[in-house]
């Protein structure tokens, strides 16, 4: 399943963000100097911007004016608002419904993709009675409830440290695996472990995907600027 944006136009105030790219499925990041647009770009995408111009259409199928609840997308933050007074397992279910009226089945499904992310035996305690690292695989755990199958992630593991945040990465990757993902980052290093193929953008033009190695070993001046 693809990702087509078919001449997109989006205006922000004196900024402009321009995409005519097809993004075939997979993982891919997204790189970029600070202002280039990256953020504007996911936004797009989950519908919380609209383009001046042009359709954006996922697997033949014109999302333009969806809106984002009804857009095949979930979405991972770098702070991922887990609800500090529900209990892990009520944080997952939001995923599925948030009125939180889950059938067995649900809840067994609940159960299955905590076990998934390695967090069995957590699902009663409360956010604060956990890790950064298991935090964030409780964001994680609910986004894969959510089973959309186009993933936005923004730095989602910025506050981890190198290791946690490359054991992150190894899940998402093995868990993520028939989703199109795109994932800001500003490391390259999460880039090229995680990502084939990278979309950069430069000053608000979205360039197709290219091999992630090969970009990043000589990258476009203003990349080498920025990564330094
Ligand atoms: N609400 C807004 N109204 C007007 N302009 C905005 C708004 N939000 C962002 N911009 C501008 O749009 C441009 C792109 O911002 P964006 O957040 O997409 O960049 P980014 O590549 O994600 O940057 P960073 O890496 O610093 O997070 C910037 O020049 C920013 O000043």
């Amino acid at each position: 399943m693809t990702l087509e944006f078919r001449d997109i136009l989006l205006r922000q105030d004196d900024f402009q963000l321009t995409a005519d790219l097809t993004v075939p499925q997979g993982r891919h990041a997204v790189i970029g100097a600070s202002g280039s647009g990256k953020s504007t770009l996911l936004a797009l995408v989950a519908g919380f911007l609209a383009p001046t111009k042009g359709r954006l259409i996922w697997d033949g199928q014109d999302i333009t004016d969806m809106t984002p609840g009804q857009r095949p997308v979930s979405i991972l933050f770098q702070h991922h608002n887990l609800f500090p007074h529900l209990t892990v397992k009520q944080n997952v279910g939001m995923g599925l419904r948030p009125n939180l009226r889950l059938d067995r089945d649900q809840q067994r499904r609940v159960m299955q993709v905590l076990d998934h992310v390695g967090l069995s035996g957590t699902q009663d305690r409360r956010p604060a009675a956990l890790s950064g690292g298991q935090q964030s695989r409780v964001a994680l755990a609910r986004v894969l409830l959510r089973a959309r199958p186009l993933l936005l992630l923004d730095e989602p593991f910025a506050a981890l440290g190198p290791a946690l945040k490359s054991e992150m990465l190894t899940l998402l990757a093995q868990v993520a695996s028939d989703t199109t993902v795109l994932m800001v980052t500003h490391d390259p290093a999460d880039a090229r472990a995680f990502a084939p193929d990278t979309l950069l953008v430069e000053d608000g033009a979205v360039h197709a995907p290219r091999p992630t190695g090969p970009l990043l070993d000589d990258p476009p001046p203003g990349l080498r600027a920025y990564l330094g």
